[in-house]
């Protein structure tokens, strides 16, 4: 490309880093003016720190598009120019021209979709390259009919092969530039509804996936920056992988976590076997935990009896049973439920002690000859007539049972007030609540569940607690009527305040006009005044949500969404009442026993068949090379997908190395040095079966110093080393893979785990092993002296 094209393109940019200089400038000034505001009142208050979250929101955005600020440029047909970019810009002096499009916008759509054949009235595409604010280069593709289509459909195939041949950072980093075309239909799909993208490994789905999200915050921004879209993930590694990617642009407004991390106020950080996890993951788990709850509300075999004021008081098992069984049918959780229940057995026992009372003074005498009898004041089971007692009479009665320490621990112990965390410890602590709750496990897979009260919870614990918290609900009267109170009492102020406003108003306008205008008193009323005053809750959306278990989001996005459990899945579609949904994911890749084979099973319970199916076919990640051997694993296993093609081919085959078991944390010690030096500036990832993680991990960091082992790794380390679990979803330079037998013999998913370690490496990938190598890798070239960088 010419000097002057480049020079021409060099004052197109610096000019659009003037204008975002300027934007910059005025956010920064009206920031400035907004905390300085001298204003005390609770309302200025409240106006200014909208006023500034704005601006720090905007800032952030104009600080995230300074790197690549514009990188592309279309040429029309009929002359047009249009310049794409991170964020668009508008030339104030010149009519309010755009000067950048955003990428998101659907005017910029034509530079990832038009193709010769379908040109979309492009003529020329031109891919800017910039480092900093300079220019460093341009490449054209022009759109004519007669233009050769590229076979595999590749848009800027030129930099797309430049951001895949770069050297990994541990960090993924974002695609705008080159987003291809078929996931540029993923990324600007409509937000209603359940989208489903199955795509083999290094399809691009995460990088998809987050570039929807932003896509979606920039179409439906009001609404989603207020109710936040959830973007969850298989563990906090992989979450720390993808962090970066939507602040780099310039999107805050996103929750990102792992299911774990979903039931605010627990930290699901105890571990247990993947059986244990795989029985809590089932569907029928739902069940289990109704039961445990129907199991706390008891009606014991031989009633209940109560000591009140030195009196044994009894009511009989079918008192308790319908008593029960109104609470039961108000349809309330049980905590909710439980006030209902507790009044009826208050009602009955008062009336058994009325009655007794009654007994003893009439002795003998007939009832009908006694004057004020009562029939029927109490709503208790044997209604029958009472004499003696009056409705305030009973009430006293009621008010004494209902102090009566010993009466509350009787009832208590029918129908518990339950917490979830209470529920779920006091089951898994007993073999006899379990076999009640979950007759139709297998006595093997209840002792799985069996453990101390007090162990910390699992990851597998939190969808159970969520569906426990659903049916025991809060019974939050107390609470509510406290609010209610406040609220009376701001409205009380409020009417104080605005009768001051109104007594002091001007009586005598002079004119006509003056008389007109509007006071304080005309524009609120009392209601409305003591609303602006409430307390404002200072935290984002995005933190509000993080503490809320009952929020719901504006779209969710699952990442790996095949390594979730049945009842993972009922925890999120609760947190996603609309159903607007992203999930990512590939069912050969599946790792978790507890995990999904098929999209449809996974779905048909929330809704049916009403979701939509996106596939992503090509592998940007893996040369051919690699993915080959890949393949053949995931054929061996019988795996239901095609795996997708890759897009390029580097020339370096992967290789096998056997070493002697005793030798083997040394050995791949120094051949992780070697492949940390082969790759550069790049990284090194060292797969290992989990029973070897510490061991390895010890043995490659004594050789390469700064190696990162296990689920805390920091991965912008030059080496770490992980188990396949770990791996998910990470990428690196080179990869070895040790003892893939082992990987694919340990788990119950093994063949997909060792399916997804040999797709992790984007250059090199080498396989060392002690005694057997699964068929599929037996192929493989023996290792030899390979100084090449693989690219
Ligand atoms: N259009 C693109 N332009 C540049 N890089 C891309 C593009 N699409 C994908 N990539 C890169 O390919 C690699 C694989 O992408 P990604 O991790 O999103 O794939 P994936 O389908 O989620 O893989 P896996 O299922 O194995 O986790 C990443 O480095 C990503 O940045």
């Amino acid at each position: 490309m010419s000097r002057r094209e480049i020079d021409s393109e060099q004052r197109y940019v610096t000019r659009l880093h003037h204008r975002l200089d300027e934007l910059r400038a005025r956010e920064a000034e009206r920031l400035e003016q907004a905390l300085s505001q001298v204003e005390t009142g609770h309302q200025a208050l409240l106006e200014r720190d909208v006023t500034a979250t704005r601006c720090r929101e905007r800032i952030t955005r104009l600080d995230a598009a300074e790197n690549g600020l514009c990188f592309g440029r279309l040429d029309l047909a009929d002359g047009e120019r249009r310049y794409v970019g991170r964020l668009g810009m508008l030339d104030e002096n010149a009519d309010r021209e755009p000067l950048l499009i955003d990428w998101r916008a659907p005017a910029a759509r034509p530079f990832y979709t038009a193709t010769g054949i379908s040109p979309q009235g492009v003529r020329r595409r031109r891919h800017i390259r910039t480092s900093g604010r300079t220019v460093t280069g341009v490449q054209d593709e022009l759109l004519t009919p007669d233009a050769a289509a590229d076979p595999e459909g590749l848009t800027g195939e030129a930099a797309l092969l430049a951001a895949l041949n770069a050297d990994r950072t541990g960090r993924m980093s974002d695609i705008v530039e080159t987003i291809q075309a078929e996931q540029d239909r993923v990324v600007r799909a409509p937000r209603a509804g359940v989208l489903v993208v199955q795509g083999g490994p290094g399809t691009g789905k995460t990088a998809v996936a987050l570039h929807r999200v932003a896509y979606l915050l920039y179409t439906h921004r009001e609404r989603l920056e207020r109710s936040v879209v959830l973007l969850v993930g298989p563990n906090p590694l992989f979450l720390r992988y993808v962090g970066e990617v939507l602040p780099s642009l310039g999107e805050t407004s996103v929750l990102p976590a792992t299911v774990a991390e979903l039931y605010p106020g627990v930290a699901a950080d105890g571990t247990e076997s993947p059986e244990a996890a795989e029985v809590k993951g089932r569907a029928s788990m739902a069940e289990v935990v109704a039961a445990a709850v129907r199991d706390r509300q008891r009606a014991p075999e031989d009633g209940l009896e109560v000591v009140h004021d030195g009196e044994t008081v009894r009511l009989e098992r079918e008192v308790c049973l319908r008593a029960r069984d109104r609470a039961r049918a108000t349809g309330l959780p049980h905590n909710r439920a439980r006030p209902v229940f507790v009044r009826l057995v208050i009602d009955a026992l008062a009336r058994r002690i009325a009655e007794r009372i009654t007994a003893s003074v009439l002795d003998g005498v007939p009832v009908e000859e006694i004057d004020g009898a009562i029939d029927g004041a109490i709503d208790g089971p044997e209604e029958g007539p009472l004499v003696l007692f009056d409705e305030d009479d009973v009430e006293g009665i009621r008010r004494e049972l209902r102090g009566d320490p010993g009466v509350r621990a009787a009832i208590d112990a029918l129908w518990p007030r339950l917490t979830p965390q209470r529920l779920l410890s006091d089951l898994y602590a007993s073999p006899g609540r379990l076999a009640s709750a979950a007759p139709d496990l297998t006595p093997a897979e209840r002792a799985l569940l069996l453990r101390e009260p007090g162990s910390p919870w699992t990851p597998a614990d939190v969808p159970l607690l969520d569906e426990a918290a659903e049916l025991l609900g809060e019974d939050d009267r107390a609470a509510r009527a406290a609010a209610e109170a406040e609220h009376r009492e701001r409205i009380a102020l409020a009417q104080e305040a605005l009768d001051v406003s109104y007594g002091s108003r001007s009586t005598d306008a002079e004119s006509e006009e003056e008389a007109e205008l509007l006071s304080a008193h005309d524009l609120l009323d009392a209601r409305r005044l003591a609303e602006r005053h409430e307390e404002t809750d200072h935290r984002t959306p995005a933190e509000r949500a993080a503490a809320d278990r009952t929020w719901a989001f504006g779209h969710v996005v699952v990442d790996e969404a095949q390594e979730l459990s049945a009842m993972d899945w009922r925890l999120l579609m609760r947190r996603c009442p609309s159903r607007s949904m992203t999930l990512v994911g590939d069912v050969a890749q599946t790792g978790s026993p507890a995990g999904a084979s098929s999209w449809r099973e996974v779905l048909a319970p929330y809704v049916g068949d009403r979701w939509k199916l996106e596939r992503l076919e090509v592998n940007y990640r893996t040369p051919a090379e690699i993915a080959e051997v890949a393949a053949g694993v995931s054929a061996a296993s019988g795996a239901p997908c095609d795996p997708p093609r890759a897009v390029r081919s580097t020339g370096t085959r992967p290789w096998r190395t056997r070493v002697a078991p005793d030798d083997l944390p040394a050995a791949v010690a120094a051949l992780a040095a070697e492949e940390a030096a082969a790759v550069g500036e790049g990284r090194l990832g060292v797969i290992v079966p989990t029973a070897r993680l510490e061991e390895v991990g010890r043995a490659v960091s004594a050789a390469v110093p700064g190696t990162e082992t296990g689920r805390d790794a920091r991965l912008e380390s030059t080496v770490v080393v992980l188990d396949a679990a770990r791996a998910k979803g990470l990428e690196f330079d080179s990869v070895l893979v040790v003892e893939p037998e082992r990987i694919m013999t340990d788990a119950p998913r093994g063949p997909n785990d060792l399916y997804v370690a040999l797709t992790r490496a984007t250059r090199r990938l080498g396989v060392v092993h002690t005694g057997g190598l699964p068929a599929a890798l037996a192929g493989l070239r023996p290792r030899r002296a390979d100084a090449g960088t693989g690219r």
